[in-house]
């Protein structure tokens, strides 16, 4: 890193399944090119849709767990997920860097970066539900038991959160994020 480089915030974007955290960040991030995504290594199936990951097998990801390559990592949803400690990097000249998170692990990522915040995404019950199925990249089985943690609580403890309803158009959501964001922004 140069001399004075500046380090935009880690913004986790948090809440239930099919609440629209990785449309919203997409949405950000077209609304303002400093905002950056940290992509996640996932041990989902290639080609899965929905966000840009990176897949690997389970081995390879407790191999780099095993290597420290991560600065966060959690399963969920029968998977592994995991933050390359590269994000510090993707940090540099960002405005902000949104990253997708569990809302189990807050209170360690409050720990792990030093200037951190959470967008913690709403919608209604029916509104997750219709989500879900139109979104299609899980079966119905699995739909069920994402919208059987949807009403999971954020943990207590957390410096500073911001929430945004999505319930309505994405648009809405995003110019809310905007504005909240915006005292952040140096
Ligand atoms: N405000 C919105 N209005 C309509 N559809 C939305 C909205 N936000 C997200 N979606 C759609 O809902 C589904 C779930 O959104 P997604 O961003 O994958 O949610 P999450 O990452 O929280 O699971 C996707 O098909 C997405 O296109
Ligand atoms: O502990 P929770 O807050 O319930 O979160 C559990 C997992 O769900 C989300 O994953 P993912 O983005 O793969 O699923 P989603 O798009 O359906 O939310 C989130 O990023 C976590 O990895």
């Amino acid at each position: 890193m140069s001399m004075g480089a500046q380090k935009g915030p880690v913004i986790a974007v948090v809440g239930p399944s099919g609440v629209g955290k990785d449309s919203l960040m997409e949405g950000l991030r077209q609304a303002d090119p400093g905002i950056k995504l940290m992509r996640r290594v996932i041990t989902r199936a290639p080609e899965a849709g929905g966000e840009d990951y990176t897949p690997v097998t389970e081995a390879a990801f407790l191999d780099l767990a095993g290597k420290g390559a991560f600065a966060l990592h959690w399963p969920a949803h029968g998977l592994h997920y995991g933050i390359p400690k590269e994000i510090e990097s993707l940090r540099v000249g960002a405005t902000a860097v949104l990253v997708n998170l569990s809302r189990g692990v807050l209170l360690e990522a409050q720990d792990a970066f030093d200037d951190f915040r959470i967008l913690s995404v709403t919608a209604r019950p029916e509104v997750l539900a219709a989500r879900l199925a139109a979104r299609g990249r899980e079966d119905a089985a699995e739909v069920q038991r994402r919208l059987a943690r949807a009403v999971k609580p954020l943990p207590a403890g957390l410096a500073e959160v911001h929430e945004i309803d999505n319930s309505g158009d994405l648009s809405a959501a995003v110019t809310t994020a905007l504005r909240v964001l915006q005292p952040v922004r140096v």
